[in-house]
């Protein structure tokens, strides 16, 4: 990527972002190659999620990540560059298909402030090939039209404009003068806080029987074909009012501060949306972080019965085993990257609003040469979503679960310029349309595993989606 030593705020005029856009379509016109011009400011602080909201219409792709307790969002919507994949090489693929684009982009702006430049953003379904009808497909990466993220007290607004040999300057700059424009004093409504917000109905439909799978499934673990399957359930539920997908992520922020809230719109009125709480790894200035989470109970009632709660998961043989082979195949799946993964020895309970986890943070410095993508692609899908060995696990889910996956235990995420990004695990997570909604919620099975409890673990890692879903009172 190209960044010129020029501020955009210190040039404010339609006249000069056009000499600027000028000199890009020049550059552009020399080698034949469209430019993708990424012109960013620093703003007022903003709610990037307040300003989706604000803006958001249904026909417009969108990608929102968040991390509450970490005070980082990043918001983006409408399309300046687009990509899409399958295949077992998706994310070589995808990048590159980045290292191209960053190579004729050209920034301005703060580009060296936390989200200052342009971002890819990345939806990587959990299988490498869609199903015929699915809303997403198995990997597709965009860079917005306008991107504005808040990292502690900087906001940034950033407007990306793909500028071609022959591009219409006069509207190019227009529209990029009005973005800045807009998101440099954006006002926001107050919407309709005063309206009544009665409870929702719905009505409720499971078409698999999630008790009757994991038992085939502990029958595969016995025979040998496998060691741990993650098996998910898909509840429908119709509503009898519409779901806006923003507002029922407002609601999982508040209640999951620690998670990743996320949303991805296709543009088509489909909408991902959940609140994770696993990063599958992310890369800040060459060292790799990723959680290794695995193994759950309830919170309990009171400190007392929480603490028992937790200290029996710490102790339970069957969950530890769980927690161990996830471990164990994110260190193998890095070391063949040559990554000397540090981990300490015993996890510890991560708690969240409604279950406790067992969980061991790991990280390690990337060798020269290796990228986010590369463990992304190494660790997609861990066994805290896939299985043990993971091609005869994977291979088995589909059939065992009765229903395409599609985004859920996916790999979402966002990366710079620079080699940085994040991408987490698409669970605990919904798919919503109109007045309807399909939650996903799934478990590890491991040999020992009893459908009820399975069952009753996935029930209540649901609840809390189902819980978003009403408007707040
Ligand atoms: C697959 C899910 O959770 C995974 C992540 C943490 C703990 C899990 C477990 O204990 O089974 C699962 O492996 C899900 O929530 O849909």
């Amino acid at each position: 990527m190209k960044v010129l030593p020029l501020q955009p705020a210190d040039h404010a005029s339609p006249e000069a972002l056009q000499a600027f856009l000028a000199q890009c379509q020049a550059a552009a016109q020399r080698d034949g190659r469209e430019r993708l011009v990424s012109i960013g400011i620093t703003v007022d602080a903003l709610d990037p999620l307040a300003v989706l909201e604000a803006i958001y219409e249904p026909g417009h792709p969108h990608f929102y990540a968040e991390h509450p307790s970490n005070a980082t969002a990043i918001a983006g919507a409408e399309i300046a560059a687009h990509f899409t994949a399958e295949g077992a090489d998706r994310f070589a693929q995808l990048q590159r298909w980045t290292d191209d684009l960053f190579d004729r982009t050209i920034a301005v702006g703060p580009v060296d402030a936390p989200f200052g430049g342009p971002h890819v953003f990345v939806a990587a379904a959990f299988g490498d090939q869609a199903e015929a009808g699915e809303p997403f497909p198995s990997l597709t990466a965009f860079v917005p039209r306008w991107q504005v993220a808040r990292a502690g007290a900087v906001t940034t607004a950033v407007a990306n404009v793909p500028v071609a040999p022959d591009a219409d300057l006069a509207a190019l700059s227009e529209r990029v003068w009005r973005a800045h424009a807009r998101f440099g004093a954006f006002s926001i409504a107050g919407a309709d806080a005063a309206a009544p917000r009665e409870p929702r109905h719905w009505t409720r439909c499971e078409s698999t029987d999630y008790r009757s799978a994991v038992s085939a499934a502990v029958e595969r673990i016995n025979a040998g074909e496998f060691q741990k399957i993650v098996l998910a359930r898909a509840l429908d539920l119709q509503a009898d009012t519409a779901l806006h997908p923003l507002q029922v992520l407002d609601s999982l922020r508040q209640r999951f501060p620690d998670c990743f809230a996320f949303s991805v719109a296709n543009g088509k009125g489909q909408s991902f949306i959940g609140a994770s709480p696993e990063r599958l790894g992310r890369v800040s200035q060459g060292v790799l972080e990723a959680d290794v989470l695995a193994g759950t109970i309830r919170r309990g009632r009171g400190a007392m019965d929480d603490a028992a709660a937790g200290a029996s998961l710490m102790a339970s043989e069957k969950d530890r085993h769980e927690h161990q082979v996830v471990l164990d195949s994110v260190k193998r799946r890095l070391e063949t990257l040559g990554l000397a993964v540090e981990h300490a020895t015993e996890p510890v309970l991560r708690k969240l609003a409604n279950v406790q986890h067992l969980h061991t943070p790991v990280r390690a410095r990337l060798p020269e040469g290796v990228r986010l993508l590369d463990a992304v692609a190494q660790l997609h899908p861990t066994p805290a979503v896939g299985g043990s060995p993971r091609e005869a696990a994977v291979a088995a889910i589909r059939d065992l679960e009765g229903f395409p996956r599609g985004l859920y235990a996916g790999a979402i995420g966002w990366m710079n310029a620079k080699g940085g990004g994040e991408f987490l695990v698409g669970i605990r997570s919904a798919l919503v349309e109109g007045d309807r909604a399909r939650l996903y919620s799934g478990a590890g099975i491991v040999a020992g595993s009893e459908p009820d409890k399975e069952f009753a673990e996935t029930e209540l890692k649901a609840q809390a989606l189902l819980n978003a879903l009403q408007p707040p009172q």
